[in-house]
C-alpha cells in the first residue's frame, strides 16, 4: 500500500491519509468584492478526500491582492462566502486550512486601493507579471509595478492584517491557517536578500530579514490560540517572482531553527518546478532543512503517486502535497488507492473562468 495512505496526526487533527491538496490560485472568486461562493464550495468539497486541503492563497487586506478575482479574507462578505466552503468540506468529511497571503510588490496600481503603488520591503521592481483589471472590467497580464518601501511604522499594520485574516478565517470555519512565506510574495520578499535592502530592524542581517515572518507567525498563533493549527509555507531557492536569496542554506536554516519549539502544525516546503528556475542543489538543501527542522514537514513539487510514496517511505517528508494532481483529479485518493490513471490537466483553464476546468474534471467510474 502506498505510504501516503497511512493516517497522520497534524496538531489536534487526525488525518485519514498523508495526501494534501496544495494551495492553488485559480482566480475564480467571482462574486463582487473578491468573494467566494457556491462554485468554489463545490470545487473544494469534491476534493475533501484529501487528508488536508490547503486553500488557494487568500489576501488578508486589499493591498495584498496581485491578480484579478483572487479571494480575500478581510470583509464580512468574504467571511460569509468562505463559510459556505468550509461547511461543504466538513459535510463531505474533509479538513481545510486557509493560506494567508499578501503579494507585496507582485501587484499594480490598477489593483491597489486608490491606485496607489504596491508595497514591499524596498523600492525594487520585480521582473515579474501580475494580472490586472481595467476600469472597463477587462483583465490581462501586466508587468508588476515599482513598489513603495513600507515605513517601519507601517509594519505593525501588516502584522495586524495577518492577525485579523486569521481571526476571520477561523470565524469562517477553517480548521487552521498556513502563512504564505513562499514564491516571492511579501514575506518571501522580506526573507530574500535581493528584494530586501532595508536598513531598519526588518532588513539587512539574517535575523532582521526573518523578523517579519516570525512576527506574523507569532501574531497568527496568538490569535488562533493553538500553534498546532498554524503552518508555514517556504520556497527555499525559489526564484518565482524574481526573488533570489544570496545564501538560502544560511537563511532557511536560521529560520527553521527559530521555528523549532513553536509547535507548528507543519512546515510546507515548495519546489515550484512549474515556475521556472533550475533548482540546482535543491535536494541537498532540502535534506539539510529536513535535518534542521524538528516538526512535521509537507513536501510539494510535481509529485506523482510513486514519487510521493518514495518521499514518505524515505523519511524525507511526513506528508506530500499535490497541486496539478488535485486540479485534474478530484478523487485523487481513490486513484492512488486503486492505482488508476490520472486525468490530463487542461492548462488553458488553470486561471480565471468558471466551472470548465475547475469542477468538471471526471471522477473514476
Ligand atoms: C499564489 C501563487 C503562488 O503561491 O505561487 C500563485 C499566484 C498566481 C499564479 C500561480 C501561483
Amino acid at each position: 500500500q502506498n505510504p501516503v495512505l497511512k493516517p497522520a496526526k497534524l496538531g489536534p487533527l487526525d488525518l485519514p491519509n498523508r495526501i494534501v491538496m496544495a494551495p492553488l490560485t485559480r482566480q475564480r472568486a467571482l462574486q463582487p468584492g473578491n468573494v467566494p461562493g457556491p462554485l468554489n464550495a463545490e470545487y473544494y468539497a469534491q476534493r475533501a478526500n484529501a487528508g488536508l486541503i490547503i486553500s488557494e492563497a487568500t489576501q488578508v487586506c486589499p493591498e495584498g491582492q496581485g491578480y484579478a478575482w483572487t479571494p480575500g479574507i478581510h470583509s464580512r462578505e468574504q467571511v460569509e462566502g468562505w463559510t459556505q466552503v468550509t461547511d461543504r468540506v466538513h459535510r463531505a468529511g474533509g479538513r481545510i486550512f486557509m493560506q494567508l497571503w499578501h503579494v507585496g510588490r507582485i501587484s499594480h496600481p490598477l489593483l491597489q486601493p486608490g491606485g496607489a503603488d504596491p508595497v514591499a520591503p524596498s523600492a525594487i521592481q520585480a521582473q515579474a507579471d501580475c494580472f490586472v483589471v481595467e476600469p472597463d472590467g477587462s483583465a490581462h497580464k501586466a508587468r508588476t509595478a515599482m513598489p513603495r518601501a513600507l515605513e517601519t511604522t507601517e509594519i505593525a499594520g501588516v502584522i495586524e492584517a495577518y492577525r485579523s485574516g486569521a481571526a476571520n478565517a477561523m470565524a469562517a470555519g477553517f480548521d487552521g491557517l498556513e502563512v504564505h512565506a513562499a514564491n516571492g510574495y511579501l514575506l518571501d520578499q522580506f526573507l530574500c536578500s535581493n528584494s530586501n535592502q532595508r536598513t531598519d530592524q526588518y532588513g539587512g542581517s539574517l535575523e532582521n530579514r526573518a523578523r517579519l515572518v516570525l512576527d506574523v507567525l507569532d501574531a497568527v498563533i496568538e490569535e488562533v490560540g493553538d500553534s498546532g493549527r498554524v503552518g508555514l509555507r517556504l520556497s527555499p531557492m525559489g526564484t518565482f517572482n524574481d526573488v533570489n536569496d544570496a545564501n538560502p542554506e544560511e537563511t532557511f536554516t536560521y529560520l527553521l531553527e527559530q521555528l523549532n519549539g513553536k509547535g507548528l502544525a507543519y512546515l510546507h516546503v515548495n519546489k515550484p518546478d512549474w515556475a521556472g528556475g533550475t533548482y540546482e542543489g535543491f535536494d541537498e538543501l532540502y535534506a539539510t532543512l529536513r535535518r534542521t527542522y524538528s516538526g512535521t514537514m509537507i513536501h510539494c513539487g510535481g509529485h506523482t503517486a510513486e514519487s510521493a510514496a518514495e518521499t514518505v517511505a524515505s523519511g524525507q517528508a511526513d506528508l506530500v502535497a499535490f497541486g496539478r494532481g488535485y486540479i485534474a483529479n478530484p478523487d485523487l485518493v481513490a486513484r492512488i488507492e486503486t492505482g488508476a490513471g490520472w486525468n490530463n490537466l487542461d492548462a488553458s483553464t488553470l486561471y480565471g473562468g468558471g466551472a470548465k476546468g475547475y469542477t468538471d474534471y471526471p471522477m473514476m467510474r
